[in-house]
């Protein structure tokens, strides 16, 4: 028979449940131009799980989200070298598909930015330039389930067809959701969501994140700790472009190893 010591079996019963990586940065270094962004990053983006980005204004927050999808390859001075991995492939290998990669890792931004079209155009549209559907259909099944995982079925599906700016700021930003969510991303990377939004559409948005977290990988900029503090499961302190610590969301706002994180989360700067 094959007996466990009683080490092996303290071991099985106190192993952490798995965690996979889904995106990792290692080494990260950004320059716009002369000036350098962010230094020597390595960050590990964990699966199906909210990672929050906080840090004083300019430390370097939306310029390490924008790596992720290779937002700043659209930023002209903008250089980024290290490496950034997706399931662990290199995203900054050339032989990659940037528009295909932006699909796996969506991103929605700070003010909601809808197309000048319907509601249903908005959200339609990414699947058929990805050839995700083709009879009307499947474009209407695509459509309202993006807009149900978005929470934002109920409230517009009598008028799915008049256009996306009709809408409230809060509609607006889960419209852009689920633009994001009808292609299928693995990731959805958030810069401020709910910084245009009131207290009660900003409430919405971030019942919907912790939803979303079930199915996708989030990273999320955020200014607010209070958000930080309630949607995410991790947190990554930044400061003059140099990643101070990062853990258990939790453990940063109640035990940071680093006096940085602790001044800017009491508030004394930032
Ligand atoms: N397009 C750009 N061109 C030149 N410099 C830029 C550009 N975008 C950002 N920077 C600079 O890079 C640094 C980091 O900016 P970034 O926007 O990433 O910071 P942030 O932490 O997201 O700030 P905030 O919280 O104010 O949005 C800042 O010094 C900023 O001025």
């Amino acid at each position: 028979m094959n007996m466990l010591t009683d080490a092996a079996v303290e071991a099985v019963l106190t192993e952490a449940p798995k965690e996979t990586l889904k995106m990792r940065g290692s080494g990260v270094n950004v320059f716009y131009g002369e000036k350098q962004a962010l230094f020597d990053v390595n960050l590990d983006i964990r699966e199906n799980q909210v990672t929050a980005l906080i840090g004083p204004s300019g430390c370097g927050k939306s310029t390490f989200l924008r790596c992720l999808n290779r937002m700043n390859d659209t930023i002209d001075i903008c250089r980024v070298n290290g490496e950034i991995t997706l399931d662990g492939e290199d995203i900054y290998d050339p032989r990659i598909d940037v528009v295909e990669l932006r699909a796996r890792v969506g991103m929605v931004f700070q003010k909601p930015n809808p197309f000048p079209k319907s509601i249903y155009e908005n959200v339609a549209y990414g699947p058929r330039i990805h050839g995700l559907a083709s009879t009307k259909s499947e474009f209407d099944a695509i459509v309202e389930t993006s807009l149900q995982k978005a929470g934002l079925f109920n409230e517009v599906k009598d008028r799915l067809h008049e256009p996306g700016t009709g809408l409230s700021g809060g509609q607006q930003q889960r419209l852009c959701i689920a633009r994001a969510i009808a292609v299928s991303p693995e990731v959805i990377l958030m810069d401020e969501p709910c910084s245009a939004l009131d207290p009660i559409a900003t409430a919405k948005v971030e019942e919907l994140i912790d939803e979303l977290r079930e199915n996708y990988t989030i990273v999320i900029v955020t200014h607010s700790m209070q958000q930080a503090a309630r949607v995410s499961q991790r947190t990554a302190m930044f400061h003059l472009g140099h990643l101070v610590e990062e853990g258990p969301t939790d453990k940063i706002f109640t035990n940071p190893d680093d006096k940085r994180t602790q001044d800017y989360i009491t508030g004394r700067f930032g």
